[in-house]
């Protein structure tokens, strides 16, 4: 299988204070395959993905290649970057709200999004997105075309990202894990929908993910992130079973643990 995205020598940084937030960052995604960026709080997993999409703040910047199909995304004007953003890569961020216009329903945002990319009426949009929707277990789907997304709970704001996600099947999705928004057993769950999705759909996906036991169902690939740098990337077999540094090592044991238990907590008895 080709690499459909790769990623080489990735700096992101602060420019008003200089700091480094992403160091030297190289890894590669290919075709159909699901790749997990794990690592502890602020080790730059998420301005990672950002930094592929040109999400970040204008205050930061990036050097370095990432490669799409052949395609530099980090200098590719911004019009260009954003149509290719809309259609072949879509990103389901940590916090729902800001994925979306406040000022308008959510049916308004799905209508434009799907009106642009395949040029479907209305009706078109809202029958296709009532129908993912239910798949991604949002009750009255139809009601909740008519809300504004201040209405709505962040998870579902989460699920109604990946029911848009898994109607456009974009070539890449982007998915960082809720976290701080959302309680344990909504991560839980959404984090099922993530699963779903990956199986549903023929895109390649890069997730972030603190559960390793989701890693583990999911990822082909996983890069392990510290303080900015990735400290192991490689096939999930080798960093699972094989982790070459201590770092992955520690990060292995102790997450397969606590994903136990949260298991456990959850009541569920899969293994992780
Ligand atoms: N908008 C911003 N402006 C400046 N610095 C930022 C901004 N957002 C994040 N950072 C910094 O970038 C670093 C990496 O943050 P990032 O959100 O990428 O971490 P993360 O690994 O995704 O963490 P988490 O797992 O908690 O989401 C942090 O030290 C943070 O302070």
């Amino acid at each position: 299988m080709k690499n459909i995205l790769q990623v080489n020598g990735l700096n992101v940084w602060d420019s008003r204070s200089g700091e480094a937030i992403v160091k030297d960052v190289s890894f590669s995604l290919k075709e159909h395959s699901c790749l997990a960026l794990v690592g502890e709080s602020g080790s730059g997993k998420s301005m990672t993905c950002k930094a592929i999409m040109g999400l970040n703040r204008p205050w930061i910047s990036c050097s370095g290649r990432v490669e799409f199909d052949g395609q530099e995304l980090l200098t590719l004007p911004q019009q260009k970057l954003r149509s290719l953003c809309g259609n072949r890569l879509c990103m389901i961020l940590q916090d729902g709200m800001s994925a979306f216009d406040p000022s308008c329903v959510i049916g308004q945002h799905f209508r434009e999004t799907l009106k642009e990319h395949f040029g479907w009426t209305a009706q078109q949009a809202d029958e296709r997105m009532v129908e993912s929707m239910l798949t991604v277990m949002l009750k009255n789907p139809a009601g909740l075309l008519k809300k504004y997304p201040h209405q709505l709970s962040g998870g579902m704001l989460q699920r109604a990202m990946i029911a848009l996600a898994l109607v456009l099947e974009p070539d890449i999705i982007i998915a960082d894990e809720p976290t701080t928004a959302l309680d344990t057993i909504t991560q839980f769950e959404v984090m099922e929908q993530f699963t779903a999705l990956q199986k549903r759909t023929s895109s390649a996906m890069i997730f972030v993910s603190h559960d390793l036991g989701v890693v583990n169902r999911l990822a082909d690939s996983v890069v392990v992130m510290k303080n900015g740098s990735v400290v192991e990337f490689g096939p999930l077999p080798d960093i699972f079973e094989h982790p070459q540094q201590e770092y992955t090592r520690y990060l292995v044991s102790t997450r397969q643990a606590l994903g136990t238990r949260f298991r456990q907590v959850l009541g569920g008895n899969e293994p992780c």
